[in-house]
């Protein structure tokens, strides 16, 4: 499908883009398994004598998260255990100065591509590769290799521009989720293959299924999504509770969907038995969905219900994660989304766990990724990739004929 780093040779001049995208908490950058999963492939290149340089974005303008690549060096650095330098500067002179410094085995991080205008339009590629940017760095460099399946989503320049006008090469990390994480429509299957939905975007899920039909013999509901779900079966689940603004505006853009989709395939979808809430002395309790009121906020999927999604996991030959299940963050209300995951580590199924905030559950609560299939670092990259959409960054990666 691609060349790989296999391909590269040695000693050249490599312009690497990596997603390092991470959460930022009053304007520090929060170490998550992207870096570990980048390192990877930068140490690679590292070792085969290459110059390396990196472009990475991090949020959005307009976002507090949307901060100077510097942090990111420096943590990408451990992962590597090599020295990174960085430049405040994508494609400008102190860059190009930066990158013809640059000797064998020395790594460079630019800053924050987005911060370049020509970055973040969504333009077919042939416009990206004759941008300002693309036409600036491109001649610095011999290849460039692409490592960011998480952002292949998106027909940004130094996703789609670079394969058009440089030797183009997948990384380990993008050739790993490629891999890991191809349509469900297209693979077969020994048994029954579940999906489990959770988290807070509902929209989100109902694309998945509403992209997948026969493929999918369960879907395990969860999370707000699932709370949204019982709301249309009836239950007194999924509103907003005094200040929060989690559900109604949700339920307003999505009720005809979930409805429709109830109706539909009712047969194949699984709701949350029981709930579990804080109580007054800070501690987590549970009740049956039928005793719910809605006044009150509902945290994680309950004892009764973690049961029942097991049975079916361990039916199943597939189960797809996407999503949890409560909020994980707060170990009093991990157990749902932490069980299940433990219940699918100890199955003996193929098993993807994928989503930003999800796949960080495993690495909170000490989960040996070896136990799953794979963990992807992909949110919407790996939803439309199961759901059988096109990413453009792959794309453009499989069509260089450089
Ligand atoms: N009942 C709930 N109430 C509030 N937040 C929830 C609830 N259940 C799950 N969440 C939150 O959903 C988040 C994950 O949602 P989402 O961003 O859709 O998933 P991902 O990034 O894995 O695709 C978690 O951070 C979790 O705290
Ligand atoms: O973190 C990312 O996507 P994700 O939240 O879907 O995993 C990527 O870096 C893409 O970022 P974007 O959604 O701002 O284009």
């Amino acid at each position: 499908m691609f060349k790989t780093l296999d391909d590269i040779g040695s000693g050249k001049r490599v312009l690497v883009r990596l997603d390092l995208n991470s959460p930022v908490e009053d304007g520090i950058v929060k170490d998550n398994r992207r870096f570990a999963r980048h390192a990877r492939t930068v140490r690679e290149l590292v070792e085969a004598g290459h110059r390396v340089v990196v472009m990475a974005h991090q949020g959005r303008p307009g976002r507090d998260s949307f901060v100077s690549l510097d942090q990111h060096a420096d943590l990408l650095a451990e992962y590597v255990e090599h020295p990174i330098e960085f430049v405040d500067d994508v494609y400008g002179d102190r860059a190009i100065d930066a990158i013809r410094s640059l000797d064998a085995g020395e790594v460079l991080m630019l800053e924050n591509v987005r911060m370049c205008d020509d970055e973040l339009p969504e333009k077919p590629p042939e416009d990206h590769a004759d941008s300002e940017f693309v036409r600036t760095l491109a001649p610095e460099f011999d290849c460039y290799v692409d490592d960011a399946y998480s952002v292949a989503h998106r027909s940004h320049a130094s996703i789609v521009g670079f394969p058009l006008v440089l030797p183009a090469y997948a990384g380990r990390v993008m050739a790993a989720e490629y891999e890991a994480n191809s349509s469900i429509a297209n693979r077969a299957f020994d048994g029954p293959v579940t999906m489990v939905l959770g988290g807070a975007k509902a929209t989100d899920v109902i694309d998945v299924m509403s992209a997948l039909d026969d493929e999918i013999d369960h879907y395990l509901l969860g999370g707000i999504v699932g709370e949204l779900f019982l709301r249309a079966a009836g239950y007194d689940v999924g509103f907003d509770v005094g200040d929060g603004e989690l559900y109604d505006h949700q339920w307003e853009n999505n009720e005809e969907r979930i409805r429709e989709l109830l109706a539909e395939r009712g047969d194949r979808i699984t709701l949350p038995l029981d709930l579990a809430y804080e109580t007054d002395a800070d501690e987590r309790a549970e009740l049956l969905v039928d005793d719910v009121e809605k006044s009150r906020p509902l945290l994680d999927v309950g004892s009764l219900t973690v049961e029942r999604y097991a049975d079916i996991v361990e039916d199943s030959a597939a189960v797809f994660v996407k999503g949890a299940l409560g909020v994980f963050e707060d170990e009093r209300f991990a157990d749902g989304t932490v069980g299940l995951l433990e219940t699918i580590a100890t199955t003996d199924c193929f098993s993807v766990i994928g989503g930003g905030d999800t796949s960080r559950a495993i690495e909170l609560y000490g989960l040996d990724e070896d136990y799953f299939s794979h963990v992807s670092i992909a949110g919407g990259a790996y939803v439309r990739a199961l759901t059988g959409q096109s990413l453009p960054g792959v794309d453009a990666l499989a069509q260089t004929d450089c």
